[in-house]
């Protein structure tokens, strides 16, 4: 495979500050229709192209096939759909909707799905006879067909509901199929859908045998050149063979010189051809080493917290955040959908005096308003989440990795990975819902003492944090009337945490559904825990906690034991669902995190 390096007439990129975001020229310099232009700036806002934009545009209005790769929040989607619009509006003889589908975006969850056809809603704006649609699922299906049959112009999708259309909707028109983009690349191999990708890319037409050796990919039965592409802001080892079978001859944009040179020895060395395990073909054989671009102006920290302590720490940062600035935005990520739950309806419910217990009113521990999102609600409650929290000025998101990925939630200033994400690519993802196009942000990284080596592998990926003053901050808060309390070096003795963690138990004792929430999530974060692979299984063993402080962390006084055969249950039942439906061995990972991405 050739590749390409696009570096002519664009700057590096950026650092971080506003300057250094966006490129020193027009969208009209790029080469696009000046209708599109307008729809730019009139629709969107966006008065000139971002780096990436300045250099992929040209790239794909080109019809090469390319791999882009740039920080979190840079405008890659507008990278790959403007250059889209431009060439459709553009058609000769307007395309009608009993064409079909010309564009394919496949998007690894529904909330991306959402948001990448509201952004192409607004472009196309003025092209009415080019119609955006979406299919994913959660949708009802024969709403989808109905669509399908009409005319979808472009398409976003994500991968399962894709497939299922591909094969069961006849009516689905795809024979002008001219783009394929896989947006976020990299998670939607992560979440296990490799072999529904060969599957798409078979049934498109549109995947090259690896002897292929054709200038551009054109698919069979077809005279229409192919144009695919590829993003993701850690484009790695794990894209080498889908680059392999989709790619023809891509060009590298934004990628350094020694990411270009691994990937193309990669994949020339990738002679994996046997469909029988193509799920080792997505796995790292040949890790690629190398910075994963972090937004420059994002403070990074970490705070080591031992376990039985983290529950009153996370609520206490939570606090001193909203007291610090009342009106900003701030996530949180958990490793389960049964701790967003758990926390979610702790902290709706949660109420506490720092007085002694008899004198001063009880009150809300948090005033801020808050939200839940994670792939195991119904679809509805989901999307009412998610488009809610995106318009809130200020509010609080309790959150899985399905928010991970794309979504773009204006104005958050905070991230906060309470639960360890595993692998450094994720971080870099969780950490990029803030400090997006140049805006400012921090993160926070909780850590238990026996996890701190993360830290050196996140710093293997070029990502280095600095320490968080937690001890600082839990100082601050007034304890029965005082404003000064009695200071602790150690969080464990620190009085403001053990009184908080004190009517934390007393509020799930007091709370028969929270506690059931709590006894739950527990057991859900345990296996998730065992679950981390690879390398990172050395950091995080569960055979280094103690699960009675992990039962803490969750506000429980029960002993891991009583906990335990609950969660001896869900294993067998697990286990037993798996068997069943042929759960594949790489989407039991997510699975255990999220069910449905
Ligand atoms: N040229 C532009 N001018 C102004 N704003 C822009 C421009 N391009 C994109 N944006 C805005 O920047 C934000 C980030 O864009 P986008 O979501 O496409 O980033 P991304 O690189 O895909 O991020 P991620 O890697 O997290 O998916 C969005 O709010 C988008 O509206």
């Amino acid at each position: 495979m050739g590749t390409k390096k696009l570096s002519e007439g664009v700057k590096s990129e950026g650092n971080g500050s506003n300057d250094n975001v966006f490129a020193s020229c027009s969208f009209s310099s790029l080469g696009l229709d000046s209708n599109l232009c307008e729809q730019l700036r009139e629709r969107l806002g966006f008065e000139v192209p971002t780096q990436v934009q300045a250099q992929a545009i040209p790239v794909i209005l080109s019809g090469r096939h390319a791999l882009v790769n740039a920080a979190t929040g840079t405008g890659k989607t507008a990278a790959y759909l403007a250059p889209i619009v431009h060439h459709l509006q553009g058609y000769e003889n307007r395309i009608q909707r009993s064409d079909g589908t010309f564009a394919l975006v496949l998007v690894p969850t529904r909330e991306l799905c959402l948001q990448v056809y509201e952004i192409l809603q607004k472009l196309l704006h003025r092209f009415h006879w080019i119609v955006p649609g979406y299919i994913m699922g959660g949708e009802n299906r024969s709403k989808e067909k109905a669509r399908l049959r009409k005319g979808i112009s472009i398409l976003i999708a994500t991968p399962g509901r894709l497939l299922d259309h591909l094969k069961n909707t006849t009516s689905f028109l795809h024979s002008n199929l001219r783009w394929i983009i896989f947006d976020e690349a990299d998670r939607i191999l992560e979440l296990g859908f490799g072999k529904d990708i060969e599957e798409i890319l078979d049934l498109l037409g549109s995947r090259k045998t690896l002897h292929d050796d054709q200038e551009n990919t054109v698919p069979r039965n077809s005279k229409i050149q192919r144009q695919n592409l590829l993003l993701s802001a850690t484009l790695n080892e794990k894209v080498n063979h889908l680059a392999k079978i989709s790619l023809d001859n891509p060009v590298m944009v934004g990628l350094d010189v020694k990411k270009i040179e691994q990937i193309s020895t990669a994949v020339s060395n990738d002679h994996s051809e046997s469909d029988e395990d193509n799920e080792d073909q997505y796995s790292s054989k040949m890790p690629i080493v190398g910075d994963y671009k972090v937004p420059i102006q994002l403070i990074q920290r970490y705070m080591k917290v031992p376990c039985g302590t983290r529950l009153p720490v996370l609520l206490s940062i939570i606090k001193h955040l909203f007291e610090r600035e009342p009106s900003q935005k701030v996530v949180v990520f958990f490793s389960t959908c049964d701790a967003v739950d758990f926390h979610y309806s702790l902290l709706s419910e949660f109420q506490f005096s720092s007085h002694s217990q008899t004198e001063g009113t009880r009150q809300k521990f948090l005033g801020c308003k808050t939200f839940r999102l994670h792939g195991n609600m119904v679809q509805e409650d989901r999307r009412t989440s998610f488009q809610t929290f995106k318009t809130e000025k200020s509010a609080l998101l309790l959150t899985s990795d399905v928010s991970a990925r794309g979504l773009d939630f204006p104005k958050v200033r905070c991230i906060i990975q309470y639960d360890s994400p595993g692998e450094a690519t994720e971080y870099v993802h969780r950490v990029g819902r803030t400090a997006r196009l140049g805006e400012k942000g921090e993160s926070l990284l909780f850590l238990q003492p026996v996890e701190i080596d993360y830290l050196q592998d996140l710093e293997t990926h070029g990502v280095a944090l600095t320490e968080y003053p937690v001890l600082k901050v839990l100082d601050s808060f007034p304890l029965y009337g005082q404003n000064h309390i009695k200071k602790s070096v150690f969080l464990d003795s620190h009085p403001w945490v053990l009184c908080l963690q004190k009517a934390l138990e007393a509020f799930i004792m007091s709370k028969p559904e929270v506690d059931k929430l709590a006894k739950k999530a527990f057991c859900s974060w345990v296996r998730a825990y065992t679950a981390h692979r690879g390398e990172l299984k050395r950091i995080f063993m569960i055979k280094k906690l103690h699960l009675g402080h992990v039962a803490k962390s969750f506000a429980l006084k029960q002993q891991p034991s009583l906990v335990g055969q609950s969660f001896q249950k869900q294993e067998k039942k697990r286990k037993r669902f798996e068997k069943k439906t042929g759960f594949s061995k790489k989407r039991k990972v997510a699975s255990v995190r999220e069910r449905r991405p």
